[in-house]
């Protein structure tokens, strides 16, 4: 089976794109960071409490005042304010908050991985806003990026669905998350098949002709026998994996490597 990193940054379509995915002709099953990252600080859960007990002291309005049979949720733009942003208060703030949560969705990813692999899919897609930045990226055979060249449109497109954000909020949000463009070309450094990046400054219509092209090169990437092939032999897949695994390590540590050259550089 596949796995089909889907990644970007804010409101560059990742999820608009993980829904094209998600339906025919493609049907893949989508294991969505995002939403398992709501659900893991849910109140009750052990990620809420520590949320509570780290932020509540320093940010009053962290809770929102109508509770739920398990307590009262989290004031999720209230934490935002605290966590997105630049300056060193913000970053470990930020980190604290990554360290909480992030655990927590590994865990999940993998067992709803594990359930798609057992009901046969090709490919499963991991929407992983945070893909680079949190590892995930050596474990995707395929990584397709969604990037948008002009902040001015994804600052646009947040507002008019996120009303709730001011200008500064919203360019705060797509501050904190770094260029896509420099996401777009670590993707490219996978090698064709490995990582595809499309640029959604279009409509939506162009967003779905480019995926139907993408996704076409994909699945000759992986066709139809190689998966069965695959699902019929659990040690096959496994090493298969590992070897992807450790390829793309190889790609990611020279990236870093070259990263710091550069700015050693500087
Ligand atoms: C700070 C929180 C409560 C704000 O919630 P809110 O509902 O207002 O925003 P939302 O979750 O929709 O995030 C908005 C955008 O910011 C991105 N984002 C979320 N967390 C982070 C982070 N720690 N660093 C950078 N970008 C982030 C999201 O991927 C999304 O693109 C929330 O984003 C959070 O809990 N973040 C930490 C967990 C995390 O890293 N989630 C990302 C997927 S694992
Ligand atoms: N090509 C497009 N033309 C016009 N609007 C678009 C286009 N692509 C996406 N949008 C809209 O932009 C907004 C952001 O898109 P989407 O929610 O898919 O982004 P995202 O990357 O998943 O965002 P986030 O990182 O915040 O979760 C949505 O309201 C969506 O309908």
């Amino acid at each position: 089976m596949l796995l089909l990193g889907l990644t970007g940054s804010i409101a560059t379509g990742k999820s608009t794109v993980s829904t094209l995915l998600s339906r025919p002709p493609y049907s893949l099953p989508v294991v969505d960071a995002d939403l398992i990252a709501r659900q893991v600080v849910e109140p009750g859960t052990a990620g809420y409490n520590a949320i509570v007990r780290y932020f509540l002291p320093s940010t009053p309005d962290l809770l929102l005042p109508e509770a739920g049979p398990a307590g009262r949720p989290l004031n999720r733009p209230a934490l935002g304010r605290r966590v997105f942003g630049q300056g060193a208060e913000r970053e470990r703030d930020r980190k604290i908050l990554n360290g909480i949560v992030h655990p927590a969705v590994r865990k999940e990813m993998y067992k709803q991985m594990v359930y798609a692999y057992l009901r046969g899919h090709w490919a499963v897609v991991l929407d992983v806003p945070l893909l680079f930045e949190s590892g995930w990226e050596r474990y995707c055979g395929t990584i397709l990026v969604v990037g948008v060249g002009d902040p001015a449109i994804q600052i646009q497109r947040l507002r008019a669905r996120d009303k709730h954000l001011t200008e500064e909020d919203a360019r705060n949000r797509v501050l904190s998350q770094g260029d896509v463009r420099e996401k777009a070309e670590r993707c490219l450094r996978r090698g064709p098949e490995r990582g595809v990046v499309v640029w959604n400054d279009g409509d939506k219509g162009t967003l779905e002709r480019d995926i139907e092209r993408v996704m076409e090169g994909v699945r000759r990437g992986s066709p139809r026998w190689w998966s069965a092939l695959l699902w019929v032999c659990p040690p096959l897949a496994g090493i298969v994996g590992v070897v992807s695994w450790w390829r793309m390590r190889r790609v990611q540590l020279e990236w870093e490597a070259e990263r710091k050259n550069n700015k050693a550089k500087l």
